[in-house]
């Protein structure tokens, strides 16, 4: 699905990040429309992390702007972030292993829904039924009552973005969500991100590797090299980029 017109959900505007010395991100202008389904790719050590953590508010920028709809939001907290309508996934587990797979989404709705939430039995019942609904819908349901650590890695990836769409995010930031999959479940889990995204008007930013994956389910790619911006385009134009060829589709990737 194309894009809507209007005022962008995500504005970077020269985002910039230093690590002592070493410039990891040189002043990044980036802008999301609202429910389009943006990928993140470029070389190692691009920057594509380090841009993605700024956003997410788990890095503080150096320089720069970021703006969520309209307003500006640059060096937020993410639990603020997070009341603004951003969620993320992260390259590593943020599951509760112990606890089974229910217990993690259930945990999530409650940490969406702040402290302040009142658990009659009612509302622990209802909370219970959307879990097991959202279960459902990302193909888990049959592993509710099992040990987050006991189930695929696959599977796992499944609860972390259950988990996040239980927070109601606007605009979802994935990092290598497929990191560790084999083929045919990347596949399936970005198609699963994409239709959850369609369906709820989410806007999606996602760092990919697998270029199949990206050339399947972007609307548009931007591509960082040496942390800038180097082309952003459609999936047609970004593949019939030689330079973009020759820095990024050339090395192997
Ligand atoms: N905490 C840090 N301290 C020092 N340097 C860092 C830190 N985090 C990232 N860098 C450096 O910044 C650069 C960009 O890293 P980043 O992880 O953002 O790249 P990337 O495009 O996500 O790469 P990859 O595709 O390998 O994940 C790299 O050279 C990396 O070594």
């Amino acid at each position: 699905m194309t894009a809507t017109a209007g005022r962008p959900i995500l504005e970077a505007e020269g985002v910039a990040r230093q690590f002592g010395r070493f410039v990891a991100l040189g002043g990044v202008d980036l802008a999301l429309e609202a429910g389009e389904k943006r990928a993140l790719i470029g070389p190692n050590g691009a920057g594509k992390s380090t841009f993605i953590n700024v956003v997410g508010g788990q890095l503080a920028a150096s320089a720069g702007t970021i703006r969520l709809d309209g307003r500006d939001v640059t060096g937020l907290q993410p639990h603020q972030l997070a009341r603004s309508g951003l969620g993320r996934t992260f390259q590593i587990s943020r599951t509760y292993r112990q606890m089974s797979v229910r217990e993690n989404l259930v945990a999530a709705y409650l940490v969406a829904r702040g402290h302040g939430y009142s658990l009659s039995r009612g509302r622990l019942r209802a909370l219970a039924a959307e879990a097991e609904a959202l279960l459902e819908r990302v193909g888990i349901a049959g592993l509710a009552e099992r040990p987050a650590d006991d189930i695929s890695h696959g599977d796992r990836k499944r609860l972390e973005f259950a988990m996040v769409l239980a927070g109601e995010p606007r605009l979802l930031l994935l990092d290598e969500p497929t990191a560790g999959m084999g083929l045919k479940e990347r596949h399936e889990l970005m198609d699963l991100v994409a239709e959850e995204a369609s369906g709820r008007g989410l806007t999606l930013l996602f760092v990919e590797h697998d270029i199949d994956v990206v050339f399947r389910i972007a609307d548009r790619i931007t591509v960082m090299a040496r942390g800038q911006v180097f082309a952003e385009g459609t999936a047609d134009e970004i593949a019939a980029d030689r330079e973009v060829q020759r820095i990024y589709l050339g090395e192997g990737h």
